[in-house]
């Protein structure tokens, strides 16, 4: 079989060599701590960016913020009504902060789709979703030929938030509260590599304050977003 027999909906050794090797990696990190849910591999480590750099982070942001999009289209305007941009790669600071996401996980950069800043006022959330691809989109065949599926999301939170904003995951029971500089990291894939339906989650609407956070999703292979 090869990469491109895969549907993307099922095991897959390939996808699950992948979560294996990040996770050895994260675990045998003393800085990462996982957090405990039995169904997804998810870590968090404290102070990955320092707050002069989330401080300029959330400056270009500001500066490039557009309405949310989904990949589902507009027809769920409600869905995610946050304010997004994708950051630009050669940017110095930019391009720092996703070596250092590769470096932490050992993830290859030509994995990685761009980085993208994502900036939530009062009231703005991001409702439930699976960040992997569902293979029965639409959009699935386009997303095969440029990567196949998303293995691994990484986010950064660039500020606190004094109410709300939480990411939940409500199958595993836990959300996490935004803290300055902390990058959540984890597997949208099963041990073998099927999709795992245990990684739905939400950006919980912000109540006081405002959110802002970057995220490198990254695929199963090389991302050719004009292939
Ligand atoms: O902002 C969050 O807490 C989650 C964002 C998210 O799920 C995403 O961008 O895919
Ligand atoms: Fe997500």
């Amino acid at each position: 079989m090869t990469d491109l027999d895969d549907d993307g909906g099922t095991a897959s050794p390939a996808r699950a060599a992948i979560g294996a090797q990040v996770q050895a990696r994260l675990e045998r990190n003393p800085m990462v701590s996982r957090i405990d849910a039995p169904d997804l591999a998810i870590y968090g480590r404290q102070d990955f960016l320092n707050p002069q750099e989330c401080a300029d982070l959330r400056a270009i942001i500001d500066a490039g913020a557009q309405p949310s999009t989904l990949f589902s289209g507009s027809a769920n305007a409600d869905y995610r009504t946050s304010h997004s941009c994708n950051l630009d790669p050669f940017d110095p600071l930019i391009k720092a902060v996703s070596d250092r996401i590769c470096a932490l996980t050992g993830l290859p950069a030509d994995h990685g789709e761009t980085l993208q800043g994502q900036r939530y006022t009062s009231g703005q959330e991001y409702r439930l979703h699976c960040d992997y691809f569902p293979v029965t989109a639409d959009y699935w065949p386009a997303m095969r030929v440029t990567g196949g599926q998303r293995s691994w999301t990484t986010m950064v939170y660039l500020s606190p938030v004094e109410a709300g904003g939480e990411t939940h995951f409500p199958h595993c029971e836990f959300m996490v509260p935004p803290v300055e500089g902390m990058i959540l990291i984890w597997n949208n894939m099963t041990a073998d590599g099927t999709p795992n339906r245990f990684s739905l989650h939400a950006a919980r609407p912000v109540e006081q304050g405002t959110k802002y956070v970057v995220t490198k999703w990254f695929r199963e292979r090389p991302w050719t977003p004009r292939a």
